[in-house]
């Protein structure tokens, strides 16, 4: 058997999904460690012993200047260059809502490897605001896979997940970025209908809750273009087993949730 992944679970103050995150990736047979920022900033090479870098879901920073900003910049600040370093490698990177957030903000997405380090006057053309609805929104939706060349994405064509979040919509300043952003399978998820035999990407936003924030196209989750990198607002770590689904019981749901596959297309690609 080849050695496990290691996975750096990287939490900050606020965080709150980082044990269920790990033990994903320890299910999956990985072997995760929770790192604290304040911890890795005293030391930021430690990073590199690690071939899977998760941000995980939360309040960091409470939310404070906006959902991921403080986290985003130290990881622009201080860890710039082993972050560099880390998308650069045939490494793998993940967040997961808030984490998303934080990957979005600091710029390692859209563009991944390819536009980090950001620069100082750099504009940003996209970013996750406030849901439509202005509240905190917790419910199940269910997602389509637009890239299937993101290694998390593997094998899943479409997914039903829950989302906690409220600014999880994603805001473009200019519609015209998303026709680049779907040449280069930046567009990894979006919000479809229950039952929906495909998914279409259509600028046309869907009624709550099917698109539960307003995201533009609704789109739920975003890619760097060597698929290396996955950001996604539903939490693929709620749903480990059957039994966390609302309605285990009415459809007669058993052992793993649909949220595993993420975890193991991760580690399997270290095979
Ligand atoms: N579940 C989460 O990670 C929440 C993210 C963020 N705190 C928000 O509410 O938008």
């Amino acid at each position: 058997m080849s050695t496990p992944p290691k996975v750096c679970v990287l939490r900050a103050p606020g965080t709150n999904c980082d044990i269920e995150t790990a033990h994903a990736f320890d299910l999956c047979g990985a072997e995760s460690t929770r790192i604290h920022l304040l911890k890795l900033l005293e030391n930021p090479s430690q990073l590199d012993e690690y071939q899977i870098l998760c941000l995980p879901g939360g309040f960091s920073y409470g939310d404070d200047v906006g959902a991921g900003v403080i986290f985003a910049s130290h990881l622009q600040g201080q860890l710039a260059d082993v972050i560099g370093n880390f998308l650069a490698a045939d490494k793998l990177v993940l967040g997961i809502c808030n984490g998303f957030q934080v990957l979005l903000k600091a710029g390692i997405l859209p563009g991944g490897a390819a536009d980090w380090p950001p620069k100082p006057d750099q504009d940003r053309n996209a970013t996750l605001t406030w849901n439509t609805n202005g509240k905190y929104t917790s419910l199940w939706v269910n997602l389509g896979v637009l890239a299937p060349q993101n290694v998390f994405l593997k094998d899943i064509d479409q997914i039903e997940l829950p989302i906690a979040h409220a600014e999880g919509r994603i805001a473009v300043s200019d519609d015209s970025m998303i026709t680049g952003w779907q040449e280069n399978q930046q567009i990894a998820m979006c919000y479809r209908e229950a039952g929906d035999s495909e998914t279409v990407l259509q600028e046309d936003i869907l009624p709550y809750p099917v698109n539960p924030n307003g995201s533009a196209y609704n789109i739920a989750a975003l890619s760097d273009s060597s698929g290396r990198v996955l950001g996604l607002m539903p939490h693929p770590e709620r749903f480990l087993f059957a039994t966390q689904h609302p309605q285990w019981t009415r459809l007669g749901l058993e052992g793993e949730g649909a949220g595993m596959q993420l975890f193991r297309n991760a580690v399997n690609y270290f095979e």
